[in-house]
């Protein structure tokens, strides 16, 4: 059964709007499609989920925009919103063209048409932390994850617009008493309690899941990323991942990243991150399937609050700071080219500068490969922030236009019994089917248990085959390969058989055919050829001693009369002209008596072609 995505817009509609400013307009283009996933069996055997579609028919980045509200700050200042929302929405799915705020880009009389930028939602000011989990695409993306594939959500935007705010909360959340149901809690934890919810709704299925935290403000040494040949990614090398059991693991994992968080003040935000962190769970799951086998995958999802791009004139950052903004600048800004690059259709993808940056080597994944993605594009409403609102926005409208293959890779050897499996059960059906249909073997002395394949692999339930080592799991595999062989021979020989069979078949009907139409000519002839009166074979004789002789086939109805003193079954005079032209029926060769074609005498004197012309004179009597 197909499943409704969540980024659905079922519920209060009032809290996403189209913004629009001058040259800006960023609209919700979210339409209720069911999750597209497919399976299927790849060349290699591996049975891969392609999902089809993330949120539309092409999205599998997804790009939300989330407007801060002004900061006290801003307010003391007296700035006002470059941002407005004057119209609601209407309806799910459409939306309506908001009303322009003057900028720095003119107002509305300028005369020039806005650009339109599209996102799939936009969260307003007002929109809570719950809102975000529930309508950004967020869940759907760990039930993702938790299917087996690599995910990733990632908070974008100039510095102090927002990001660790969505991710993880205000600063201080996380102090000595954490509050667990506080509203201010972010998307990270949210998501920490849906997977947990996910992961209970299905007692069957067991779950592993690690976490381990990027971040480089922990004292440790900082960890080569590397790229891994077998694996076509690049990694991160000695990554020290946790166990987690429980919630309460997860979440020190995610509070040791807070407390490690390295964080700068300047003149825009006071707790500022100085570098980006990216906090990875990892999801393998072990589920039953059919013929005591079970299915292994392996998902992930990432968390990546990146640290914000700043213009260091207007955040007076100087010495370290300035040193740290630099860095993330250049970081930021490779990520900037990698979006660009990809999104670009009509640039030959054939060099994606993944390598500048250990941050894009990182994401390399989540942007082009197999992953799915979530991005949250955090803005300021502030017009003094409008020039990095502009660039925010121009990023995210390309990051949409990328296109990623997500794609959930199962355990191969797993994959191949269970394709195995389904192979055997379908040829055991189909030769059930044969064999019954057939009757092939009725009446042999061979019994059915004899004749079928006698290397049935023996029945392994769950617990044993995760005791299975390599070699005895290569002997399974091969004996499930030997009985899929026998039971192919056994195919082929019974479709051999159900040919010839066919063939027989198409034989008898033929002769049949034959037989019917020998059978027409003959009573045509007999029974209703006026002119040649069938004389009465001996069957006929007998058969008429009691029965009446007009419903004897083997009679002429006319027998043994003159044809002028039959007033009804007089010949049309352009029969008898045509009889006359082929000299058929002896107008000039006078009555010879009754005849009858079939007699011996008359097929050794009448030529063939005389015989059908006769036949076709009847029909023509027939079809009057
Ligand atoms: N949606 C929001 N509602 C209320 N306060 C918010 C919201 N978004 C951000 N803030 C507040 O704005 C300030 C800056 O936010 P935050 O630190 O999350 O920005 P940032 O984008 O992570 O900045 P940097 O890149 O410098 O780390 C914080 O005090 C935060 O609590």
């Amino acid at each position: 059964m197909s499943q409704i995505n969540p980024l659905t817009f079922n519920a209060n509609v009032n809290l996403f709007y189209s913004i629009s400013f001058k040259y800006v307009r960023f609209v919700q283009g979210v339409k209720a499609t069911p999750n597209g996933s497919i399976e299927r069996l790849d060349e290699d055997n591996n049975l891969r989920r392609i999902i089809t579609s993330y949120n539309s028919a092409e999205d599998n980045i997804n790009v939300v925009v989330r407007v801060r509200p002004l900061s006290n700050k801003e307010i003391k200042n007296g700035e006002d919103l470059v941002v407005n929302f004057p119209w609601k929405w209407s309806s799910p799915g459409k939306y309506k063209q908001l009303g322009y705020v003057d900028g720095i880009l003119g107002g509305p009389s300028g005369g020039q048409r806005p650009k339109l930028f599209s996102y799939n939602v936009v969260f307003e000011p007002a929109a809570t932390q719950e809102d975000v989990l529930q309508f950004s695409g967020m869940k759907r993306l760990i039930e993702m994850a938790v299917e087996g594939f690599r995910c990733t959500c990632f908070c974008y935007g100039q510095t102090g617009s927002g990001k660790t705010h969505t991710l993880t909360g205000p600063p201080g959340l996380f102090g000595l008493k954490p509050a667990p149901y506080s509203d201010q809690h972010g998307l990270i934890f949210r998501s920490f309690m849906y997977l947990f919810k996910l992961i209970q709704e299905q007692p069957g299925v067991q779950f592993i899941l690690k976490a381990n935290l990027l971040n480089p403000g922990s004292a440790r040494k900082p960890l080569a990323v590397r790229w891994s040949k077998k694996a076509r990614g690049f990694f991160v090398e000695n990554l020290f991942t946790v166990d987690c059991e429980e919630f309460d693991d997860l979440l020190a994992v995610l509070e040791e990243g807070l407390r490690n968080r390295s964080v700068g003040r300047h003149n825009m935000n006071d707790y500022s991150s100085r570098s980006h962190t990216i906090l990875s769970v990892h999801i393998t799951s072990e589920q039953p399937a059919e013929g005591g086998v079970f299915i292994s995958r392996s998902g992930k999802i990432n968390f990546v609050d990146l640290a914000g791009s700043e213009m260091t004139k207007k955040t007076q950052s100087e010495g370290k700071t300035l040193e740290e903004a630099n860095n993330i600048n250049k970081s930021l800004m490779v990520l900037g080219y990698c979006i660009s690059s990809l999104s670009d259709s009509k640039k030959n993808r054939t060099h994606i500068p993944y390598r500048d940056s250990k941050l894009t080597k990182l994401l390399a994944d989540s942007l082009a490969g197999n992953g799915v993605t979530l991005m949250i594009a955090c803005i300021s409403p502030a017009r003094s922030n409008i020039y990095e609102t502009i660039n925010t926005l121009r990023y995210a409208a390309r990051a949409k236009k990328i296109r990623t293959k997500p794609v959930v890779l199962m355990d191969p050897r797993e994959a191949l019994i269970l394709s195995l499996k389904r192979e055997v059960t379908v040829l055991q059906s189909e030769n059930e089917h044969l064999r019954s249909a057939l009757n092939v073997y009725s009446g042999s002395s061979v019994s059915d248990s004899e004749r079928r394949v006698i290397l049935t692999p023996p029945h392994i339930d769950l617990e044993e085959l995760a005791k299975l080592e390599g070699p005895q799991l290569a002997d399974l595999v091969r004996l499930y390969m030997q009985e899929n062989e026998a039971l192919r021979r056994d195919n082929q020989e019974l479709f051999a058989s159900r040919e010839l069979l066919q063939r027989d078949h198409e034989i008898v009907c033929r002769e049949n055919e034959r037989l019917l139409k020998k059978l027409e000519e003959v009573n045509s002839v007999c029974c209703r050829s006026p002119l040649i009166p069938a004389r009465p074979a001996f069957s006929a004789d007998a058969l008429n001693s009691d029965v009446d002789s007009s419903t004897n086939i083997w009679t002429n109805p006319i027998e043994d009369k003159p044809l002028a003193h039959s007033h009804q079954k007089k010949i049309p005079d352009f029969i008898t002209k045509e009889l006359d032209k082929r000299q058929i029926g002896g107008r000039k060769t006078p009555s010879r008596g009754p005849r009858r074609f079939n007699s011996v005498e008359d097929k050794s004197n009448t030529p063939k072609s005389v015989r059908l012309q006769s036949s076709e004179s009847v029909d023509l009597v027939d079809g009057r």
